[in-house]
């Protein structure tokens, strides 16, 4: 069984590759970044090391790589593969549809090779591989189309490992948290598709996609802008500051609420989960820099994503939204030079003011509650 994943980066290598490999898939890598490329081919090799105490290793052989830029190289690899995986930045998709569509084109030109093919996105969104799907249809003529609904799948999916940036001489070596969670929709794929080990199958995804992204998603992006705020370095540090802590906390009971309202989540095994996703944020084996969990804050700041979509679940549910407002806030004070949503962000807030900006990102209307809450705790900081 053949494997192509797009994203040969932190998820890619320590995560989704691993299990793959794990599970006696032979992966080939597609990706833009020519230094992982080469190592990967030369080597076929690298090693995987968990944050722990005994810093345990595993190798992981079998695998190569393609030039994600190589559109007619890509294209090859989908036609033959028996599973695509990606691993690149929801924002990123786009890009790699191109040469999935081309490919699902050669696989319908090839006649042969009707055996389902499933695609599954790896990214911390809701639906990423439905919006992988949309840019892949847009891309198709009718037949291929016709081709792609009766072949190819798009199981939507929740990846969770925490897998900081990597200082490591080995360009390969890549350090990831023991915990590892993995869901992908079987609702959305063919019968007879032979489980992968170590992913979970659901057939809802969506309490298991918002718990996720409203609980360790949201508390990290928190972690990350108030600790940014104070001065940190790393989320480490940040939650070590009981100030810190306590709007994260505060955050994770204002999501706890609309998530066991929306699905029934037993209150007291939410606040374990929510305990337990604490714990992860401080493992004194991983330093994780607050610019890295902060990264693209328009992203974080979109209707959709972990900050605003539980902030006005809450807010229609009465739910008090302080701590959420106030990470969105401290959002708009994330001034990174080289992260270029930070740039364009700060740079709107310059133009305008942040209540415009916060507007203009979130789509909350600038005399709404949750964006008035907000812009008071950003002029506080
Ligand atoms: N790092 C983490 O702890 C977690 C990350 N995620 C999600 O996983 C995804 C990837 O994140 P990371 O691995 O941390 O990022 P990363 O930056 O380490 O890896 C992304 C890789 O995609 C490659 N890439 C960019 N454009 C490409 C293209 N057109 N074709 C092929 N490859 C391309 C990059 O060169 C890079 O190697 C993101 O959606 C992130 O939200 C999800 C859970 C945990
Ligand atoms: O910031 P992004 O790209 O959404 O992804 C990183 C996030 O995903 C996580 O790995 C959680 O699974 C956290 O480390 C971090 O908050």
């Amino acid at each position: 069984m053949k494997a192509l994943h797009f994203g040969a980066g932190n998820i890619g290598r320590g995560f989704i590759g691993l299990l793959l490999s794990r599970a006696g898939y032979e992966v080939t890598f597609s990706d833009v970044n020519q230094e992982l490329v080469h190592a990967l081919q030369e080597r076929g090799r690298y090693t995987v090391e968990l944050a722990n105490e005994s810093k345990d290793e595993e190798t992981v052989s079998g695998v190569t790589a393609i030039d994600g830029r190589d559109l007619q190289r890509v294209a090859e690899a989908v036609a033959e593969t028996d599973l695509v995986t990606t691993a690149v930045g929801v924002g990123v998709l786009k890009h790699i549809a191109p040469g999935i569509a081309k490919g699902l084109e050669q696989r319908r030109q090839a006649g042969t090779v009707h055996k389902p093919l499933h695609i599954i996105a790896c990214e911390n969104a809701i639906g990423g591989s439905t919006q992988l799907k949309e840019h892949v249809y847009a891309l198709l003529d009718e037949q291929a189309r016709a081709f792609a609904d009766e072949y190819v799948y798009f199981p939507n999916s929740a990846v969770d490992r925490i897998v900081p940036i990597q200082n490591h001489a080995d360009p390969l070596h890549v350090q990831v948290e023991p915990f590892y969670e993995w869901v992908v929709d079987r609702s959305q794929m063919a019968p007879a598709f032979k489980p992968i080990n170590g992913v979970v199958y659901v057939h809802d995804l969506e309490p298991y996609i918002e718990r996720k992204l409203f609980t360790v998603n949201t508390g990290h992006c928190v972690a990350a802008y108030i600790g940014y705020v104070h001065g940190y370095d790393t989320i480490q540090q940040a939650i070590a500051d009981e100030k810190v802590k306590s709007v994260v906390y505060g955050a994770l009971q204002e999501t706890g609420q609309v998530l066991v309202q929306r699905f029934g989540f037993n209150p007291e095994e939410h606040e374990q989960y929510i305990v337990k996703i604490l714990g992860r944020f401080v493992n004194p084996y991983l330093t994780d820099e607050v610019t890295r969990v902060g990264r693209s804050p328009l992203r974080k700041l979109s209707p959709n994503d972990r900050l605003v979509r539980p902030a006005l679940l809450a807010y229609a549910e009465g739910i008090p939204v302080t701590h959420l407002a106030t990470g969105m806030a401290a959002a708009c004070k994330f001034d990174v030079s080289d992260d270029p949503e930070a740039v364009e962000l700060q740079s709107l807030i310059r133009e305008r003011d942040v209540a415009a900006a916060l507007s203009h990102y979130t789509g909350i209307e600038e005399g709404h509650p949750v964006l008035v809450e907000a812009v008071k705790q950003y002029h506080q900081m």
